[in-house]
């Protein structure tokens, strides 16, 4: 995926300043807030930049990212931020450490008061109004991060009620066990909001295995992939309905598009292992590929999916 191996730029030689906004064409030192330890690999950060290198909001449509610079080895990674950037210079991230990997590694050894050096806003998929009737989410792991800015920008951060131009959301999440799981920072506001707009917003955590807890159900928490069922579910449709085309059982599981009836978007977010099973793999340099998994079983296409 996309997710995990973008390509190394030249951009990471990119002069460091501090006198203008935040772009994609300078590196700006931020300086590291509060660093949290969210998981067994995963930690909450929190940056600040000086208020006057805050970039103007219209500069900011979800979804984005910014490459941070691990400055002992000159490699940069993008990172989504949670709620973007507010105008005190503010952003959270959720970072997770790999083994073997080079910079969430070196970005969860940072201490509060280090600087990191920032390059973004870089656009990862951008967020037209109007467009669909409906998002249906599905990530795995720190492919939560994409979801939420989105989710936090249509729904969560909002003065006033939505727009009926606003889509409805569903969001399907997978972590591998319960202590994986996104933390509170991140579940709390999506379980509020599904709770307080149920009719706006779903929201279904998925995990591989239960690990050490004894009742998941009780923490609303299905032990299981996300599959056929669960997007279905997703798309208030059931195995009855007249939706799926029934013409032989392989094709049990295929929706019959035109009937629909909505405008639909699957947003997919994650692991290599979990585009793929949702979607099918991405292609050649950074292209979405064909849609495959269980989202192309069921006879969607690429116009109904986007791979982030
Ligand atoms: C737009 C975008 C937004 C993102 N947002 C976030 C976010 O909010 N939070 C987040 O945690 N991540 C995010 N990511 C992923 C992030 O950019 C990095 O890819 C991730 O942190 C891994 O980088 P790393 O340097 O730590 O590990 P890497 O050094 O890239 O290694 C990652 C893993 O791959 C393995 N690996 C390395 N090289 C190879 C190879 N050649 N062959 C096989 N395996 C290999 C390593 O062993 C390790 O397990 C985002 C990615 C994109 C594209």
């Amino acid at each position: 995926a996309t997710y995990m191996f973008w390509p190394e730029s030249e951009s990471r030689a990119a002069p460091t300043r501090d006198d203008i906004p935040i772009s994609p064409s300078h590196f700006t030192p931020a300086t590291l807030l509060s660093s949290e330890t969210t998981g067994p690999n995963s930690k909450l950060l929190t940056l600040k930049l000086p208020t006057h290198l805050v970039p103007f909001p219209e500069d900011l449509n979800p979804v984005w990212s910014i490459y941070m610079k691990d400055s002992d080895i000159q490699v940069e990674r993008p990172y989504t931020p949670l709620e973007g950037i507010d105008k005190q210079g503010i952003m959270k991230f959720w970072i997770k450490r790999y083994v073997d990997g080079e910079v969430g590694k070196w970005l969860h050894s940072k201490n509060v008061g280090d600087s990191i050096e920032i390059r973004g806003p870089v656009p990862t998929w951008a967020w037209r109004e109007g467009e669909y009737d409906e998002l249906v989410m599905i990530s795995g792991g720190t492919g939560i991060t994409p979801m939420y800015q989105l989710i936090h920008h249509l729904l969560i951060n909002q003065k006033s009620t939505p727009s009926t131009s606003t889509p409805r959301i569903t969001l399907l999440h997978s972590s591998r066990t319960p202590v994986e799981l996104p933390p509170p920072e991140i579940l709390q506001p999506l379980k509020s909001l599904a709770a307080a707009q149920p009719e706006r917003f779903k929201f279904h955590l998925f995990v591989d295995s239960p690990g050490n807890l004894s009742s998941p159900a009780s923490h609303n928490l299905q032990v299981s992939r996300i599959g056929t069922s669960a997007v279905q579910k997703a798309l208030g449709l059931s195995q009855g309905s007249s939706w799926f085309k029934r013409k032989s059982s392989a094709e049990a599981t295929k929706i019959d598009r035109e009937k629909l009836g909505k405008r639909v978007l699957f947003l997919v977010s994650g692991p290599d292992r979990t585009v793929a099973a949702i979607a099918g793999p991405m292609g050649r340099n950074l292209s979405q590929g064909d849609v495959g998994g269980i989202l192309g079983e069921m006879g969607f296409t690429s116009q109904d999916v986007w791979k982030l």
